[in-house]
């Protein structure tokens, strides 16, 4: 076995590399419990394809800045490469090939037939004006243009990215075919063949995963929602439109508790109006951390990777966590949350709705076809219902926790799609 965690001192330890030291410790577990040989464990571990890139960036002002943008392919053996691309200014190749290993396990998990992929650019959107995010944007994707293609590689929305991002992706790939490939990316907007449900699918999957490991109705549960993106924010709205007291919601920009619960739709309200949760009226500022070490039932962490540690996991005392986020939780954590009886419905499990739905889109594109919202949520709800079942039954059969068994799942399906198709001598 030549790709194991590394022996780095912990003061070197890049977020990035925490995240990718995560997958390959989940990966481990799933091969052990496999039974998989050094070979194939290895190669699940080893990114298939990795591109670095240098992307310049004409500023306004004319001075060029130039950055450095990703696009890795960990897997295509069940079907094209699928997954976001992250515009984050700590965005690195350790994180983006870990969030990549993440979309494999993911894809098979739910059964849609995708390998996985991701991308990223390390710089912050919210410092460039719309054109330099444009002019970023149709650079990074010339750059990545020998990647990726409908049948290839299919890049979706992740941080710092959303629609308009897609647009610009769809046209620029367009621009070089010379013809319109909508199939290129999924989370487009709906005039250019994005899907309905796509821009809530994500939250929408957090919501039923959450209803079902609770097993009852949200009233009087309990939430506190971390991130207050496409992600976050959706998904407190459908935890609370489903019953649930939304009590606590942050973003970058601060923390709010409302002990009696937040109205929600109000506190979208006020982000869309300020570009931020601080401030909101009707709440109380509490320091960021706080959040998620609140009584709560549910934690949902819906930002960014390794935020549940081994310092704070004993300080949680929400009974659930539903990972929104990719990663947030880290393996040390983990055995501790366990430890405490805390419940922990993993990202690769939680946040499927929204790869789910990209693929409803991507073949709604392949096909010219579209469904309607009702066709697309039924779908969605099928697929998440099931996975979901499947994971608690082997959870409870094989005496794992939840994110060990959704882990022997996917990571079993892309081990034995390998071992069929003799790509593994
Ligand atoms: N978009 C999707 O379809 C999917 C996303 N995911 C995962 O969900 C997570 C969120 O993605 P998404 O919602 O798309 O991203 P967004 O960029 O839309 O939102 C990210 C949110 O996280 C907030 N945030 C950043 N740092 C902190 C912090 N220290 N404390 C609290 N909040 C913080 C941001 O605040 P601010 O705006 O102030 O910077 C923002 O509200 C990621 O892990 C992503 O990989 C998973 C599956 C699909
Ligand atoms: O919708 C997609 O293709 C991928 C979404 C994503 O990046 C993720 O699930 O982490």
């Amino acid at each position: 076995m030549t790709v194991m965690v590394p022996s780095t001192t912990p003061a070197l330890i890049t977020p990035g590399r925490q995240a990718l030291d995560s997958a390959l410790h989940q990966l481990a577990h799933a091969a052990e419990h496999l039974g998989l040989d050094e070979g194939l464990h290895t190669m699940l571990a080893t990114p298939r394809r990795s591109l670095t890139v240098s992307v310049p960036v004409r500023r306004e002002n004319g001075r060029m800045d130039i950055v450095q943008g990703f696009r890795v392919q960990h897997n295509i053996t069940r079907g094209p490469a699928k997954g976001g691309i992250r515009f984050h200014p700590s965005t690195d190749l350790d994180e983006v090939t870990a969030l990549a290993m993440w979309m494999t396990w993911k894809c098979a998990l739910v059964g849609i037939p995708y390998g996985g992929a991701k991308g990223g650019v390390a710089v912050d959107p919210s410092g460039l004006s719309t054109r330099e995010l444009e002019r970023l944007t149709r650079r990074y994707v010339n750059e990545i243009l020998p990647l990726i293609g409908p049948e290839k590689d299919i890049p979706a929305p992740d941080v710092g990215t959303d629609e308009q991002t897609m647009a610009w992706i769809m046209d620029t790939y367009s621009v070089n075919a010379g013809y319109s490939v909508p199939g290129v990316v999924t989370g487009k907007p709906m005039t250019l063949g994005g899907s309905l449900g796509r821009a809530g699918a994500t939250s929408r999957g957090v919501q039923i995963a959450a209803m079902m490991a609770l097993g009852r109705s949200g009233e009087g549960v309990t939430v506190a929602v971390q991130g207050f993106g496409k992600v976050g924010a959706l998904a407190a709205q459908y935890l609370s439109d489903a019953g649930c007291t939304v009590v606590a919601v942050s973003d970058a920009t601060g923390a709010v508790h409302a002990p009696n619960g937040l109205d929600v739709a109000a506190v979208r309200a006020w982000v869309a109006e300020s570009g931020g949760v601080a401030g909101y009226r009707d709440a109380d500022a509490m320091p960021l951390g706080d959040l998620l070490e609140l009584d709560v039932d549910v934690l949902v962490p819906a930002a960014l990777e390794g935020v549940v540690t081994a310092e704070n996991a004993p300080r949680v005392r929400a009974r659930l966590i539903v990972e929104g986020a990719n990663g947030p939780t880290t393996p040390e954590a983990d055995e501790i949350l366990a430890g405490s009886g805390v419940v922990v419905v993993p990202d690769i499990l939680a946040n499927a709705g929204g790869v789910i739905v990209s693929y409803l889109e991507w073949v709604q594109n392949m096909q010219a076809y579209s469904w309607s919202a009702g066709e697309v949520e039924v779908k969605l709800r099928d697929l998440m219902e099931s996975a979901f079942a499947e994971v608690r039954s082997l959870s409870a059969e094989r005496g794992i926790t939840l994110r060990q068994a959704a882990h022997v799942i996917g990571v079993g399906r892309v081990a034995e799609a390998h071992t069929l198709r003799g790509l593994y001598p």
